[in-house]
């Protein structure tokens, strides 16, 4: 039984709203104290979103969302919480009279993370009669998407407590970074700010438009630093030679006066106008959900890469998935006849020329379904790492109905028998109540290292045996067993000639 949480957020807006999606999502209880008026449509328009790039990110059936509850009083909101994220805005007196409040009322275990971008955690204490449990966890935006959330303590804090922030963190699918020395703005808005103040510059310098440094981004050195960051794109940037000619080659531009870091351009009314008619022009177009919806799919696509490619930012969803795995697991769902393991969005990209599914995804679903259904029974990588796997050697598909882009398609999967060595799955694809596609599969159990068949070993073997059992109960299903229709051949060419 995975134990379900419970966190509580103190401000919902732009921060907060991603953090409490995040915290649902993956399965926990949020309550919310947020003063302003609309909170309730705020956070439901982010958690709308929110679910909408989950389904797009995770194949899977995502856990049942926990409990959303709001309350009228700070203290209500936090009593009992686990953990406690503070996300309101960036001014020291607030923060200051905020996490004094929740430091006060919080349960005595609780984790109390503050999202403040740029206060180190000795600002925060400054202000607060029990600092122990008050640290920085630093997310970026969108949180739901975005796995770094930089930790950060001070001297008052409890021994362990960022360790213990990471585990908790690791159940939402998020990385915790620990910064190791308090300083103004952590590691990323140092970084960031840098960024931005050329930015600033290069607009009040009549040098570049808001789109145009955007393109300079987003066309090339913003592809890489999804990746790579800046110390791995450089050291092969230096070629053969490596990071040390790289840094003798480019090293002494640093002291050319190039850059304007040290300094900001006076922020006048007439520059911030200027900035956003700039960015009206080059964003307005769209509206700021639309804005959202496109940042969000572009991240997904992203990510998905990145996990395909077992690399940075894409490990964290890999792992979040496996957790995601075990949460639907204790849901009762997992239970159900026939199972229902897997669920997917379509991708535009998984479109053919006619608009539809294209033929080979209708075998990725049903393959990845596979895969959950092994998960499911307990085929891990622990399982895999023993020299033991299971290799298809059959597979018979119906592609019964079109699938449209964006539609959310489920698998349900029945055993429809198993012995020593093999087992014979079957999957329906269904689009809403439509079945789009059956597939028939027998899978054989191989002992990898020697290369041959080998018997499934226990409790795995067990597990499929109770399923098979269990499902031996329903009718087979249609399309089963099947071979594909015979058509008359074409005569024989000397016949036909003849
Ligand atoms: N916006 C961003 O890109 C990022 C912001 N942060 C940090 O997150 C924190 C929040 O920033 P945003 O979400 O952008 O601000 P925001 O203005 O969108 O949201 C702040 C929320 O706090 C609520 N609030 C105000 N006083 C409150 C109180 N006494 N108790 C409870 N709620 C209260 C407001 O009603 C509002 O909904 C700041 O510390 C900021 O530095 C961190 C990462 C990125
Ligand atoms: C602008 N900002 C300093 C609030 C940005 C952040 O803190 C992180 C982010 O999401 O870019």
């Amino acid at each position: 039984m995975t134990e379900r949480l419970k966190m509580a957020a103190v401000g919902g807006g732009v921060i907060g709203g991603g953090w409490i999606a995040r915290f649902l999502l993956s399965g926990h209880d949020v309550a919310v104290f947020d003063p302003h008026p609309d909170a309730r449509r705020i956070i439901g328009d982010v958690i709308a979103g929110a679910e909408r790039a989950w389904h797009r990110l995770f194949d899977q059936p995502l856990p049942p969302r926990g409990t959303l509850t709001f309350h009228d009083g700070l203290e209500a909101a936090v009593a009992g919480a686990d953990w406690v994220q503070e996300s309101v805005p960036e001014t020291l007196e607030i923060k200051h009279a905020v996490l004094s409040a929740i430091a006060g009322a919080a349960p005595a275990h609780a984790l109390i993370g503050s999202s403040t971008s740029g206060f180190k955690p000795s600002d925060l204490h400054a202000g607060i009669a029990k600092p122990a449990r008050v640290f920085v966890a630093h997310p970026f935006n969108p949180v739901y998407l975005l796995p770094l959330v930089e930790l950060v303590a001070g001297p008052a804090n409890d021994d362990g407590i960022l360790e213990d922030a990471e585990r908790v963190l690791a159940r939402v699918g998020m990385k915790g970074l620990k910064v190791r020395a308090e300083i103004d703005a952590h590691i990323a808005d140092r970084l960031l700010e840098a960024v931005w103040r050329e930015g600033l510059w290069l607009v009040n310098d009549g040098i570049a438009t808001t789109a145009e440094i955007d393109d300079a981004i987003r066309y090339g050195f913003g592809l890489r630093w999804a990746q790579m960051g800046l110390f791995e794109t450089y050291r092969i940037a230096g070629g053969e030679a490596g990071m040390t000619h790289f840094i003798e080659q480019f090293g002494p531009a640093l002291k050319w006066p190039w850059t304007k870091l040290m300094d900001v351009p006076e922020l006048t009314p007439e520059l911030a106008a200027e900035i956003g008619r700039q960015s009206d022009e080059q964003s307005g177009l769209h509206d700021l959900r639309t804005l959202e919806r496109i940042r969000d799919d572009n991240l997904v696509g992203f990510l998905r890469v990145l996990r395909e490619n077992d690399w940075g930012a894409g490990q964290s969803v890999a792992e979040m998935s496996e957790t995601l795995r075990g949460v639907v697991d204790d849901a009762p769902r997992a239970d159900t006849t026939p199972l229902r393991l897997h669920e997917v969005t379509v991708p535009q990209s998984w479109l053919d020329y006619n608009g539809h599914m294209t033929e080979h995804r209708y075998l990725q679903v049903m393959g990845d379904a596979t895969d959950a259904f092994l998960a499911h029974v307990g085929m891990d990588a622990g399982y895999r790492a023993a020299g033991r796997s299971v290799y298809t050697v059959e597979t018979h598909i119906r592609h019964l109905d079109e699938v449209a882009g964006d539609a959310r398609l489920a698998v349900e999967t029945l055993v429809l028998g198993a012995d020593a060595k093999r087992l014979r799955l079957f999957h329906r694809i269904l689009d809403g109540e439509r079945v789009v596609a059956t597939g028939e599969h027998m899978l054989m159990h191989v002992d990898t290292a020697a290369g041959r068949a080998s018997p499934f070993d226990a409790p795995l073997s067990d597990r499929i045996a109770a399923l098979a059992a269990r499902h031996s109960a329903e009718p087979l299903p249609d399309g089963a067993g099947g071979a594909i229709r015979a058509i008359a051949r074409a005569p024989a060419a000397a016949e036909a000639r003849g």
